[in-house]
């Protein structure tokens, strides 16, 4: 028996947190201002002194981009929010109770909501005292996966009774995320009405120094590729699997070739049929709908391409679900009896 004064204590679980990048709360242009401030300050992200970024940052970028960014949200904005937090959340609810009745599964998002420490503090109130955290980057960056371990390793720092933590490693080469992407993207092509020339293979951009000073991310992604055009050899019959990085921001260098010059240029070579795929991003969000699937069809088609089609993200897919099943449960071994 605990004595009367002791604070309650509930029973032991397992907490898997799915962590994404995060979203506005909202596609009015306010939101977007709040939340490009919190993701644009993450010296993770824009790796410049404080004292020489932040007046570029509030004085120009935030004056500038809310508003043109939130133009496009709202092109992508569903009755469920924005898209990468729909999918996000469907993702978890598609895995509770999918490693046993003591683990708790629950998401969270880098910056903005719902926040990384909230869910963290949810978790330790509900009993967890084992937590993996699952940042859903396949291919690791510091810009992504490093910085999202470090927000909930700075929550934890305040905490008197921490958790045993696990970390999702990267699975940009695990065979089931590469059976899944190649099962993912057969079936969107087996629903063409065309047969594509080209399949491009868009991976979120970098600034180029990050590769110089040792960020695995391009490596990672080029691996991706490879893989998933070994797996897709029959399908793509002797057609390219071309690798392409997008959403370029700021004046640097940055990972090349970019998604959307490589679209214009492809007609011109005699591509005028693609199928684009985004195997980086594990949930459809702004960079995917609005950038590959609305503008990059515009310029594919104004430079003289005829056909052009954006094939979804694992998402919440049966492939998808599964897949994330499987390198979750692996991630869980010892801390809970495998299904
Ligand atoms: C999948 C991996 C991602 C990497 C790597 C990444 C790096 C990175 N991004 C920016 C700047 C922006 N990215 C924005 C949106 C955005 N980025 C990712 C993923 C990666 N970013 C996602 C999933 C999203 C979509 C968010 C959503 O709400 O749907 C944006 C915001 C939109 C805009 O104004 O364009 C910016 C800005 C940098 C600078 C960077 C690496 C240095
Ligand atoms: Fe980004
Ligand atoms: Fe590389």
């Amino acid at each position: 028996m605990l004595p009367a004064d002791h604070p309650t204590i509930p029973a032991p679980r397992v907490g898997v947190l799915l962590i994404n990048l995060g979203t506005p709360d909202s596609a009015d242009t306010r939101a977007v201002r709040r939340y490009l401030a919190e993701f644009l300050s993450d010296r993770r992200v824009v790796e410049l002194p404080k004292i020489a970024w932040q007046p570029i940052l509030r004085g120009i970028v935030l004056t500038t981009r809310p508003k043109k960014s939130a133009h496009a949200y709202r092109q992508v904005w569903s009755e469920a929010g924005s898209p990468l937090a729909a999918v996000t959340r469907a993702q978890s609810a598609a895995l509770r109770g999918a490693f046993g009745d003591g683990v708790l599964v629950d998401w969270a998002m880098r910056y903005g909501n719902p926040a990384i420490a909230d869910r963290l503090a949810a978790m330790k109130a509900a009993g967890c005292e084992r937590i993996l955290l699952a940042p859903l980057y396949p291919q690791y960056c510091a810009a992504t996966t490093a910085t999202a371990n470090d927000k909930a390793f700075a929550a934890l720092a305040q905490w008197r009774w921490q958790p045993a933590i696990r970390t999702l490693p990267p699975y940009h080469d695990d065979p089931a995320y590469i059976a899944a992407l190649a099962a993912r993207v057969g079936e969107g092509l087996d629903a063409l009405d065309f047969a594509p020339d080209a399949l491009i293979a868009s991976f979120h951009g970098m600034p180029q120094r990050t590769l110089e000073r040792g960020d695995p991310y391009h490596c990672h992604c080029q691996k991706t590729a490879r893989l998933l055009g070994e797996a897709l050899r029959e399908r793509l019959a002797g057609r390219p699997l071309t690798v392409a990085f997008q959403s370029r921001f700021g004046s640097a260098k940055w990972l090349g070739p970019a998604t959307d010059t490589t679209l214009e240029a492809m007609p011109g070579q005699g591509v005028r049929k693609v199928a684009v795929v985004a195997p980086g991003f594990s949930a459809d969000c702004l960079e995917t709908l609005e950038e590959l699937a609305i503008r990059g069809r515009e310029s594919f088609l104004a430079a003289g391409g005829t056909h052009f089609a954006y094939l979804p993200c694992l998402n919440d897919s049966p492939q998808g679900v599964d897949m994330l099943r499987t390198i979750l449960s692996r991630e869980l071994e010892g801390w809970v009896a495998r299904g």
